[in-house]
């Protein structure tokens, strides 16, 4: 047997490990430290929605397996998320044992709210340790906590942790080793959590605290002037709309240089590659289909990275639920709470996590409805989309000092946000559902952003972009290069060779149903292999524009290209089709998982595409009237 077959045989009988808690008290960041791995932590309730298997080993050897789960404030669970975390602690998951230890984690600065679930759990009858978390921020604002009475009140370990820095883990690690070996026990049935009443457990915390702690308050002044400001009725709203808006001026202003700088290197390559290599095969796969379609995709790495790199600050200082709590009254004109805010949010990056993130709201309709409008929120795949059509048309000009490019930008994500609320409006009113549910949200402390999340944030955006374009976009390039160059031209062809390929056959087929809305048959070549991935598009428009282009001339760069052959009304029909259409293949299908019905799916397809099919439809005729 090899080591690391030792290894694996070790962990697979090593005792389990859960980590409960209420959310947002650092469940994943002392995960990560213990684990060594990447899971998202972020400064709101509800990050982690999924259980995350891990190992490690304790300072004296002992093999632990380790459990992240999503936050809880109660066993009783009210949300799809929370009955995870329920399942997984009664032993009710199939495949899934019941857990040997459980590792409590509280948030030491909030010990009222935490202890209740702290009780709750400990009649399960576990073997239990206290995680006294985030004690440095305790002991900033002058919380005392006495640990060792607290262990006595409680019968059970109470280790002080600070997870989020290096050695912070150490108290954890030396209970753990001090209770080797575990010793496995049948847990009571969950049904032993309610024969308390909750009263008597609130009495219980109380007594608890006022026995364990000096100078205990769950305030923290500064927090609560930034929120005075942050919060009031009229600056709020304005600070959160100038913040999204100078995201966006950044995301253009910011990314020029890197932008210029890669797609000079992406360039070169291609030159070199087309002055050393004879004229053939090879070479228009490389150039024309390897180098026109994945290099004009990775040329939006820049931009991408930093849009990602302020919604990782905002998500790691705590602004988030305030942005949800300022947006409640809005979300609420259609019906939905501020909670659905954070799952929409999450969909900037990707629906996908936006739909999964939607199992943090508790009715069963309001999440319906939001998984249902996740995708118009704009992904960031259709960023490189609408960044090289904002570049092919709109003039790089300053309109009241600002750039007009960002401010366009800016005009698409808000056509994104208010369709979605006005979908939202139709879903809630058709379905006849008006309560509104009020929202309940904690709002966490302000903290600075830790770097070193950012930086792990951003590198793991980077590696998903990246693995993105290695993978999927680089196969889809060449499969349809392939069809782009085959059969070649007839003899006396009076178009470009791509025209009579089978790619250009199905691109003239598709422009019957799309030559109203203002696509040529090249775009709709491009549309196909979008479907996948909306920024493969971008690719495939490289492809076919290199592969169209005739005579010596070589342009790598497809901005000036499109500048030449669309019309604005073109350009414009397409950045409508972008901000609707239900170009994304994979989110469909995680729609059906996290819905149970394919039938939603297939709603959300259609609804999506007949969207988009009038917005480019209107656009289009608007714009040819108006002489664009
Ligand atoms: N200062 C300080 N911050 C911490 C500590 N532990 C966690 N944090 C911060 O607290 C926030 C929440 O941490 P997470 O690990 O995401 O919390 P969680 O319990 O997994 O939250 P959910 O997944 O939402 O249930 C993050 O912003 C962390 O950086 C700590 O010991 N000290
Ligand atoms: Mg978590």
């Amino acid at each position: 047997m090899g080591v690391t077959e030792q290894v694996a045989q070790a962990v697979a009988h090593a005792p389990m490990i859960a980590l409960l808690g209420n959310p947002n008290c650092g469940k994943t960041a002392l995960f990560n430290r213990l684990t060594g791995s990447r899971q998202k932590v972020a400064n709101y309730a509800g990050v982690t929605i999924e259980r995350k298997e891990g190992h490690f080993a304790s300072p004296q050897g002992h093999p632990y397996r380790v459990l992240d789960l999503p936050g809880a404030y109660s066993l009783s669970a009210h949300t799809p998320d929370e009955a995870i975390t329920r399942d997984v602690v009664g032993g009710l998951r199939a495949n899934d044992g019941s857990p040997d230890v459980i590792v409590c984690v509280v948030d030491a600065t909030n010990l009222r709210l935490n202890l209740r679930l702290v009780l709750e759990i400990q009649r399960l009858g576990l073997p239990m340790i206290l995680c006294l978390n985030m004690v440095d921020v305790a002991k900033k604002r002058g919380i005392e906590i006495d640990t060792a009475k607290l262990a006595r009140e409680l019968h059970m370990t109470v280790v002080e942790t600070v997870a989020v820095q290096s050695g912070g883990e150490k108290g954890l690690l030396r209970a753990l080793d001090e209770m080797w070996p575990v010793v496995p026990v049948k847990p009571q049935p969950l049904a032993a959590i309610d024969a308390v009443s909750v009263e008597d457990t609130q009495r219980e915390v109380r007594r608890i605290l006022a026995a364990v702690t000096k100078n205990y308050h769950n305030t923290d002044e500064l927090s609560e002037k930034i929120d005075n400001v942050v919060l009031h009725p009229v600056a709020g709203p304005v600070i959160l709309a100038v913040l999204m808006f100078l995201i966006f001026q950044a995301v253009f202003t910011w990314a020029a240089v890197p932008m210029d700088m890669i797609s000079a290197g992406v360039e070169g390559i291609g030159q070199l590659l087309s002055t050393h290599m004879a004229e053939g095969v090879l070479r228009s796969l490389l150039v024309e289909g390897i180098i026109g379609g994945v290099g004009s995709v990775l040329v939006f790495l820049p931009q991408i990275l930093i849009l990602f790199f302020f919604i990782l600050i905002l998500e790691d200082c705590g602004y988030l639920p305030r942005a949800a709590f300022l947006l409640d009254r809005l979300m609420g004109g259609v019906g939905l709470s501020g909670r659905a805010f954070i799952p929409l949010l999450s969909s900037f990056a990707c629906a996908i996590p936006g739909v999964m993130a939607a199992r943090t709201i508790q009715n069963p309709r309001d999440r319906l409805v939001t998984i249902m409008i996740a995708p118009l929120m704009t992904c960031s795949a259709r960023l490189p989309v609408y960044a090289l059509v904002i570049a092919a048309f709109i003039p790089e000009r300053e309109v009241w000092g600002v750039s007009l490019q960002g401010l366009i930008l800016f005009a698409l994500y808000f056509a994104g946000i208010f369709s979605a609320m006005g979908v939202a409006w139709f879903m809630k009113r058709s379905t006849g559902s008006k309560a509104k549910q009020a929202l309940m949200m904690e709002l966490p402390s302000y903290h600075w952003p830790n770097l070193r999340n950012l930086a792990i944030g951003l590198w793991e955006r980077a590696k998903i972009f990246l693995m993105r374009v290695g993978t999927v976009i680089l196969t889809l390039m060449v499969l349809l290069w392939a069809l782009s160059s085959f059969p070649g031209a007839p003899a006396g062809a009076t178009h470009p060779p791509i025209y009579y390929s089978i790619a250009g056959m199905l691109g003239r087929a598709l422009e019957v149903v799309f030559a109203p809305i203002g696509f040529g048959w090249e775009i709709c070549i491009a549309l196909v292999p979008g479907m996948a991935a909306r920024e493969v598009a971008v690719g495939a428009l490289g492809t076919v524009y290199a592969l169209s282009q005739t005579g010596d001339e070589l342009a790598t760069s497809l901005t000036p290209v499109l500048a030449s052959s669309w019309s604005l009304a073109t350009a414009l029909s397409l950045l409508a089709w972008y901000v609707f259409a239900p170009q994304c293949l994979s989110t469909l299908s995680v729609v059906r998982r996290e819905t149970g019905d394919v039938k939603y799916a297939f709603m959300m397809a259609g609804y999506m595409f007949a969207l988009a099919y009038a917005a480019s439809f209107i656009t289009y005729h608007v714009a040819r009237t108006l002489g664009a």
